[in-house]
C-alpha cells in the first residue's frame, strides 16, 4: 500500500496565512502554536487542496484574508502513480482546482476534529455523508452510480411537476438506481463492520460494541410499486419522498443504541474512520493522509495516546494541532517527529 504524501505546501493569503511555503516530510508532523496562531488554518488549507471546500462551516466566514479578493493553495506531492502537483484557488466567490477532478484520489485526507464524535451521536446525514465517501472510493464505480440516480430523480421530479402525464416512464430507472445505492452501500457496511469489530477487538476499547447498519433494502418491483402508490403525494409535493436519504447505522451494545460520554464518542469515532481507512487503502492501494485537529479537546492522555499510537501503526502522513506546554505533545510526540511552530500566521520549522 502507498501512503499519499505531501511534500510541500505554499498557502497564499488563506485566512491568517498570509504566504507559508514549507516542505514536509512522511510520518508525524506537529503543528503547535497558541491559541489564533493558525493551526487550523494549515489544516484546513491541506483539507481544501483535496476535497476543494473546508471542513468548517459558513460560520466561520470567508477563506480569503480579510481585505484581500483572492488565496491559492499549491501542493507538491508523492503520489502513487509519481510526484504530482495540485492546487486550489479561491477569487470573486469562484473556486478553481488543478487538476478539475481527481485531487481528492491523489491525496485522500482523513479529518479527525471537534466534531468527530458527531460521527456517533450526530444526525443521520453524517453518517451517510461518512458512508458515501468511503464508498466512492472504494468501489469507483459508485460515483457513476449516484450520478445516474441524480439525473433520474431529476427527470421524474420535473415529469411530477408538469403533472405527471402520459406514462410514468421513470419509475423504473428511478428504482433500480435506488436499489442498487442500497445494495451497494449495504455491501461496503458489511465488509465496513467486520473491520470495525476486529480493530475494536484488537484493542479492547469497547470491544462489545457493534456497528450495524439500519438501512432498508427494498427490491425493484417493490419499489416501482411504492413508487406508484406515492405518486398523487409526490405530485403535490413536487419531487420524490422515497429516496437515498434513508440509509443510516447506530453503534449498539447487546442490541440497544449505544450510548456514551463525549470523549467516548469522539474515540469510537477516531475507529470508525480508522476502520473505514483500512478498507478504502485496502481496496484501492492509496492511504490517507490524516489532519487530527485539537485531538485532546476532549480526550485523556491515554486515549490521546491510543488514537496516536493507532495513527502510527498506519504508518500515513499525519498533521496533529497542539498547544504548547500541553500534555498532548510532551506524551504523544517521538524524536522522529517534525515540529512546526506557529506564530500569527507564520510557520517555522523547530530544530532539534
Ligand atoms: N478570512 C480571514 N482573514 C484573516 N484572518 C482570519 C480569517 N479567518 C480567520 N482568521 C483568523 O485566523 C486566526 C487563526 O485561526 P485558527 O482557527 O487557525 O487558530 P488556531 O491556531 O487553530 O487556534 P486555536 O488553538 O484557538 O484553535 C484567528 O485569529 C482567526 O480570527
Amino acid at each position: 500500500m502507498f501512503n499519499a504524501t505531501l511534500k510541500r505546501i505554499r498557502v497564499q493569503r488563506f485566512r491568517n496565512l498570509r504566504d507559508v511555503d514549507v516542505d514536509f516530510r512522511s510520518g508525524a508532523t506537529w503543528i503547535v502554536g497558541a491559541n489564533a496562531a493558525g493551526k487550523t488554518a494549515l489544516l484546513e488549507s491541506i483539507y481544501c487542496l483535496s476535497r476543494g471546500r473546508s471542513f468548517r462551516g459558513r460560520r466561520f466566514g470567508s477563506l480569503i484574508e480579510r481585505g484581500e479578493t483572492s488565496a491559492r493553495i499549491e501542493g507538491w506531492l508523492e503520489a502513487s502513480l509519481g510526484d504530482a502537483r495540485i492546487s486550489w484557488a479561491s477569487a470573486r466567490g469562484e473556486v478553481t482546482r488543478d487538476p478539475a477532478q481527481g485531487a481528492e484520489t491523489k491525496l485522500p485526507v482523513r479529518l479527525i476534529c471537534e466534531w468527530t464524535h458527531a460521527l456517533v451521536e450526530g444526525e443521520p446525514s453524517l453518517r451517510r455523508r461518512f458512508i458515501d465517501w468511503n464508498l466512492m472510493l472504494w468501489d469507483r464505480s459508485a460515483g457513476g452510480l449516484f450520478s445516474r440516480f441524480r439525473r433520474v430523480a431529476s427527470q421524474r421530479n420535473a415529469w411530477l411537476r408538469a403533472g405527471a402525464r402520459g406514462q410514468a416512464v421513470w419509475d423504473e430507472p428511478y428504482a433500480v438506481a435506488l436499489s442498487e445505492i442500497s445494495r451497494l452501500r449495504a455491501r461496503f457496511f458489511e465488509a465496513f463492520a467486520e473491520g470495525f469489530r476486529a480493530l475494536n477487538a484488537e484493542e479492547d476499547w469497547f470491544r462489545e460494541i457493534e456497528a450495524c447498519w439500519d438501512g432498508v433494502i427494498a427490491g425493484q418491483d417493490e419499489l416501482v410499486s411504492r413508487l406508484a402508490e406515492m405518486r398523487p403525494a409526490d405530485q403535490e409535493r413536487g419531487f420524490t419522498y422515497l429516496g437515498i436519504s434513508r440509509d443510516d447505522f447506530s453503534l449498539r451494545l447487546d442490541g440497544n443504541k449505544w450510548v456514551g460520554s463525549r470523549g467516548q464518542s469522539k474515540v469510537l469515532g477516531c475507529v470508525l474512520q480508522l476502520a473505514a481507512e483500512q478498507l478504502v487503502s485496502g481496496e484501492n492501494g492509496v492511504g490517507a493522509l490524516w489532519l487530527v485537529d485539537d485531538l485532546d479537546a476532549e480526550l485523556s492522555p491515554e486515549w490521546s495516546q491510543r488514537v496516536v499510537g493507532l495513527l502510527r501503526r498506519n504508518g500515513s502522513q499525519v498533521f496533529y494541532t497542539a498547544l504548547p506546554g500541553k500534555e498532548l505533545l510532551a506524551s504523544c510526540r517521538t524524536a522522529d517527529d517534525a515540529v512546526f511552530h506557529v506564530e500569527h500566521g507564520d510557520l517555522l520549522r523547530a530544530t532539534g
